[in-house]
């Protein structure tokens, strides 16, 4: 279970404003997510969903705005905030070299302890069991990008960020994910992705930010 909804979970952008060189990238952005929602950013290429989704987890600083994380500043919070958060980029950040079990046994275990049976249930849910004792640079893009969300499943955070999450996934593989997030709503977590496509679509809790 995420610990989202335990105590006045809620993530805030207040004002935000991003330049990036000479271009005015962001204008007075402000958005809440709240347990059981989803936010999801749209809008064409270089629109800047990248660029806010890194701001939102504060991995880019901001030139002004504010975001707040249970209602305090993440400036002030940044490892709380990190411990609560899982962030999924374009690159799945997954050590190549590494079988999708040790990814998961690591990447996950400087979060909380896991045990191997833990692990075995996430590479089913995510329907890449063979791939258990695989090293990452054998895997095709879509399976990594399994592992990736394996890795969002085991360590049970509150927030998910999401930029495109589906690339690379088969019909099945977007369903799968659509399930998982479902899941993570219904407990009362909450997700800020960027996409392409609809996810969720008509759901209730599920809104869209149109960036211009
Ligand atoms: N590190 C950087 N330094 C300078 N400019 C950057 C940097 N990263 C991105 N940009 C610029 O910021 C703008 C927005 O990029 P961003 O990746 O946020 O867009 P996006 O909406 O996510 O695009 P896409 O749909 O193609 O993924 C682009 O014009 C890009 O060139």
């Amino acid at each position: 279970m995420p610990n989202a909804s335990a105590s006045g979970a809620k993530l805030e952008v207040r004002g935000l404003h991003l330049w990036r060189g000479e271009r005015h990238l962001l204008r007075n952005v402000s958005f809440a997510v709240e347990p059981g929602e989803l936010l999801q950013v749209a809008g064409p290429n270089g629109v800047g969903k990248t660029s806010l989704l890194r701001c939102a987890a504060g991995l880019l600083p901001v030139e002004s705005g504010e975001i707040f994380w249970r209602h305090q500043p993440i400036a002030a919070q940044r490892d709380t905030y990190h411990s609560e958060l899982a962030y999924l980029a374009h690159v799945n950040a997954l050590k190549v070299d590494l079988t999708a079990r040790e990814n998961l046994l690591f990447g996950v275990g400087i979060r909380r302890s896991v045990t191997s049976e833990e692990i075995d249930q996430a590479l089913a849910r995510v329907e890449i069991p063979h791939c258990r004792d695989l090293p990452v640079r054998s895997l095709s893009a879509g399976q990594k990008r399994r592992v990736a969300i394996a890795r969002i499943l085991l360590t049970r955070p509150a927030l998910w960020i999401l930029d495109e999450p589906i690339t690379n996934l088969d019909v099945g593989g977007i369903a799968l994910f659509e399930r998982c997030m479902a899941t993570h709503l219904e407990e009362g977590g909450m997700i800020l992705t960027a996409a392409h496509q609809s996810l969720l679509a008509g759901r209730s809790g599920v809104r869209t930010l149109e960036l211009h």
